[in-house]
């Protein structure tokens, strides 16, 4: 079988930036009741695997937003797990809930930035997964603090790996390695060999993009005792779901605004989003695959996608918070293009000014606006094909899931 992945790798150049720059298929439509189901009535090969609790797991990131997710989905879907391993800068007290199971849950708090940290937590796991990054595009930190965790990070976790054994990476890359590019051309529905240019310069697509390209290239790497070492990259468009923090800054701000917000994008601007439980969902599933076809999937990319509609990013949005009680205003963008231009622009100058004295970090500003107002969605079934990658949740469940968490953020705000 011929390889993949040649048209929107990503590969292409960062004109700036840093420096310059054996699957259990789901019980479908079964939600939380499959693991129990599969439980009752255990599937061909079930059996021996539940009793051989051999793998040890590592999750960098496991305390974000995807890596939180990505930790309980292993803990319920992957009937091998021995140790689970999670790697954060900041380790969340959740973690307590989940030592008091079958397996074992070990927190280390670390930074992917200091070799040391990554390989004595990498020495000894059978599998990687890298979700620890610094998702920055609204100016919070410097172009270099992203570069050194999200490149040089993902360095040193390629590196713990072949310096320690552990033959299989799953790297959670990002949409943005593609696009949007600079130029706003649209990517409509397109796949993993559609032909984009890619060509960034915020700090945040070029980290990814680098990163990416690092850990592609070390498939086939010899690890410690000789083995290759099997690589991957996981692509989520934007991810939405049970903890998602611009979610909720969109919710609060819509409040202030009397239950209101206001259109900025038009609606025929499509915006590409998975449900978090899917994102998850398909790490777990290349984490478990990678062993058995190393030679299909090693130094693959794959979009992670799944059943969410096609719709703008305010759209989309209002899925969610309509149903909490928000209203968006206007058929059509209140504001002219040229004047949202114009006050992210402003936003920049401010936040610049106001440096010495505070962070000032709003949700609009160029590259966000760009971002908003450009097309790209994925239409792809790489994952299905390679894999036998189906969504673990439904649409309907994904959006009742998000709406039962923002109506808890309210709750849990009055
Ligand atoms: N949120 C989204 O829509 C998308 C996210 N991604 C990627 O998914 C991954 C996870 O993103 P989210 O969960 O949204 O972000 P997040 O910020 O919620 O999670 C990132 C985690 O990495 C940890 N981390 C940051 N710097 C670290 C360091 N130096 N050492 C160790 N841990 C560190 C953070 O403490 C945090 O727990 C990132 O790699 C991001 O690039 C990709 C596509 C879309
Ligand atoms: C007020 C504006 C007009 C609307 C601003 C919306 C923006 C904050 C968000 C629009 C698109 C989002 C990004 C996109 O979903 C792709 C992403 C992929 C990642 O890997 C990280 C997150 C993000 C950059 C995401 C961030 C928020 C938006 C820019």
């Amino acid at each position: 079988m011929g390889r993949e992945g040649g048209g929107a790798s990503g590969r292409g150049p960062c004109v700036a930036g840093p420096g310059a720059c054996r699957r259990q298929p789901p019980v479908a439509g079964l939600g939380g009741l499959g693991p129990w189901l599969q439980c009752l009535f255990p599937q061909p090969g079930m059996a021996d695997s539940a009793q051989a609790q051999k793998l040890v797991y590592l999750v960098t990131g496991g305390c974000g937003f995807l890596g939180e997710h990505v930790v309980r989905m292993l803990l319920q879907q992957e009937p091998q797990l021995r140790e689970l391993r999670i790697f954060d800068l900041h380790l969340g007290p959740w973690l307590e809930e989940l030592k008091t199971g079958p397996v074992q849950v070990t927190a280390i708090q670390g930074d992917v930035t200091q070799a040391h940290e990554v390989a004595a937590a990498v020495a000894g796991a059978h599998v990687v997964i890298h979700t620890a990054g610094l998702v920055d595009v609204f100016g919070k930190t410097s172009p270099e603090t992203i570069h050194e965790v999200n490149v040089q990070g993902t360095r040193n976790v390629i590196e713990a790996c072949v310096q320690t054994g552990t033959r299989f990476l799953v790297y959670t890359s990002s949409m943005e390695v593609v696009g949007p590019n600079i130029k706003g051309q649209p990517f409509y529905r397109g796949n993993e060999n559609t032909p984009y240019e890619a060509v960034h310069r915020h700090p945040y697509p070029c980290s990814k993009a680098l990163a990416e390209q690092l850990v592609l290239e070390a498939n086939g790497r010899k690890v410690l005792g000789g083995l290759p070492l099997v690589t991957c990259a996981l692509r989520p468009t934007g991810i939405y779901g049970e903890g998602h923090q611009i979610m909720r800054d969109f919710y609060h701000q819509g409040l202030r605004l009397g239950g209101r917000l206001f259109r900025a994008i038009p609606a025929s601007v499509e915006h590409g989003r998975v449900y978090v439980g899917n994102v998850a969902w398909m790490h777990v599933l290349v984490a478990r695959e990678l062993e058995h076809r190393a030679a299909l999937m090693g130094g693959q990319v794959y979009f992670c996608y799944d059943n969410s509609p096609y719709k703008s990013y305010e759209d989309f949005n209002m899925e969610f918070l309509g149903p909490c009680g928000l209203r968006l205003v206007g058929t059509r963008p209140l504001l002219p293009y040229w004047l949202l231009l114009f006050l992210a622009a402003l936003n920049v100058l401010l936040q610049w000014l106001l440096r010495p004295l505070l962070l000032y970090a709003p949700l609009l500003n160029p590259y966000t606006l760009a971002m908003a107002n450009t097309t790209f969605t994925v239409s792809t079934d790489k994952a299905r094909r390679h894999f036998g990658y189906e969504p673990l949740f439904s649409w309907e469940e994904s959006r009742t899931r998000t709406i039962r968490w923002v109506q808890a953020v309210e709750g849990s705000a009055q």
